[in-house]
């Protein structure tokens, strides 16, 4: 792939450009709101103008509800060799492109399973897409030249390709990803009427559920309406799951002993049922989830405390596997747990102390 047109500078056009354009591609940059598609520029993503003929690949990273007329608005002017969109919902654009009389045969409808709560240019990384999962829906019809230079695209961005039925992904990021998000939406919606005195206690559990509630709603809107169904049925599920846990702890209460046994049992069930599911989510770079150890070293907020820490684990050999920072409340003063291999533990514990870091265990 030589040159490509991405339409729509945000978090996931910019990112993807700014692969492709650190790989060699040229890349033409549009965006209807300007200010974004010139910060993409600013930022190393492509170049604002547009181009003289026909691009290899046109990728279309707008809002779910505007892929399918943007991707016909491209084919009638002939922009690209093959289009492909980046939406989180695959079903629908797909279907109303072929209403709209779009070519579905130029089209592939793809999903990069990679992505965070911040909306724009300026939140995106051209790493985004490193080893996570990029979902592709060819169809029967889909030509040839159109999934390689997909597949072309997935490879410069450094993701795995996943290739699956459209409505199946849907069903499948429904509970994955769509659910998810409402989840911690609701949780922190509770947050929203606390009392002070309870919000102030917040830790790194009510940090990490509620992280997706930071999205950008509009956006998320528009994937849920595009995908309301499978979503709904995952939320049904989880409603029934919530009552039956309600009356276990109801149980719990209870004056009478059998009672309060079989609530136990009830919530044991869910808290099992929990580590179950949360063990076969695969770990970094899709592969198998990874018993990592955690070494937890306290920093002080100021610049620099982190590039120190990583460099000092560097020349200890150790590889950090991955990281977490744990912001103490109304101190300059912070927790960062490095996740390492469990033969690493005790080298990058020993190593660490040695250049004066406290490590808390
Ligand atoms: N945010 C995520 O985590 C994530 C992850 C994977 C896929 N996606 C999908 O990627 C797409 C883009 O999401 P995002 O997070 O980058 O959103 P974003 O809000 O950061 O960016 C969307 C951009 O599209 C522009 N835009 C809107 N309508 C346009 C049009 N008609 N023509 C040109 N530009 C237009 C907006 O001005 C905005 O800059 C969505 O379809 C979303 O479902 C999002
Ligand atoms: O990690 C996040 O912040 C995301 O919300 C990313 C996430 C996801 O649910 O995994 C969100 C929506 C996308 O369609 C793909 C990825």
């Amino acid at each position: 792939m030589r040159t490509a047109l991405v339409i729509g500078t945000g978090l996931i056009g910019t990112s993807l450009a700014l692969a492709l354009s650190g790989r060699g591609v040229r890349v033409h940059l549009a965006d209807t709101d300007p200010d974004r598609s010139r910060t993409a520029a600013a930022l190393g993503a492509g170049t604002e103008e547009q181009p003289e003929g026909r691009v290899d690949l046109a990728v279309i990273a707008v809002p779910p509800a505007l892929i399918a007329p943007t991707v016909a608005g491209l084919q009638r002017r002939g922009a690209a060799r093959a289009y492909a969109d980046v939406g989180s919902v695959k079903g629908g654009p797909r279907r109303e492109l072929a209403g709209l009389g779009g070519d579905t045969a130029s089209y592939l409808g793809s999903h990069p399973m990679a992505g965070r709560e911040r909306s724009g240019p300026l939140a995106a990384t051209a790493d985004l897409f490193e080893g996570r999962p990029w979902v592709l829906t060819p169809t029967p019809d889909t030509e040839t030249e159109v999934l390689n230079l997909v597949l072309e695209l997935v490879a410069l961005c450094r993701a795995v390709p996943v290739v699956m039925d459209a409505d199946a992904h849907d069903r499948a990021v429904a509970l994955v990803s769509h659910a998810p998000q409402l989840l911690s939406s609701l949780l922190a919606a509770r947050l929203g009427t606390a009392d002070e005195s309870a919000v102030r206690l917040c830790g790194q559990g009510v940090r990490d559920v509620t992280r997706l509630a930071a999205s950008e709603p509009r956006m998320w809107l528009d994937i849920l309406a595009a995908n309301p169904g499978p979503v709904a049925d995952v939320l049904a599920e989880l409603a029934a799951d919530l009552e039956e846990t309600i009356r276990s702890l109801r149980a719990l209460e209870a004056a009478d002993e059998a009672k309060r046994e079989g609530g136990a049992a009830g919530i044991e069930a869910v808290l099992r049922r929990g580590n179950a599911g949360r063990e076969r989510v695969p770990g970094k770079h899709g592969a198998a989830p990874a018993a990592y150890e955690t070494v937890a070293v306290l920093i002080t907020d100021q610049p620099g405390e982190l590039a120190r820490i990583f460099a000092d684990a560097g020349r200890a050999g150790v590889n950090i596997e991955d990281v977490r920072i744990e912001h103490a409340t109304g101190q300059q003063a912070g927790l960062v747990q490095l996740m390492v291999e469990p033969v690493s533990a005790p080298v990058l514990i020993a190593s660490l102390r040695e250049r004066g870091w406290s490590i808390r265990q």
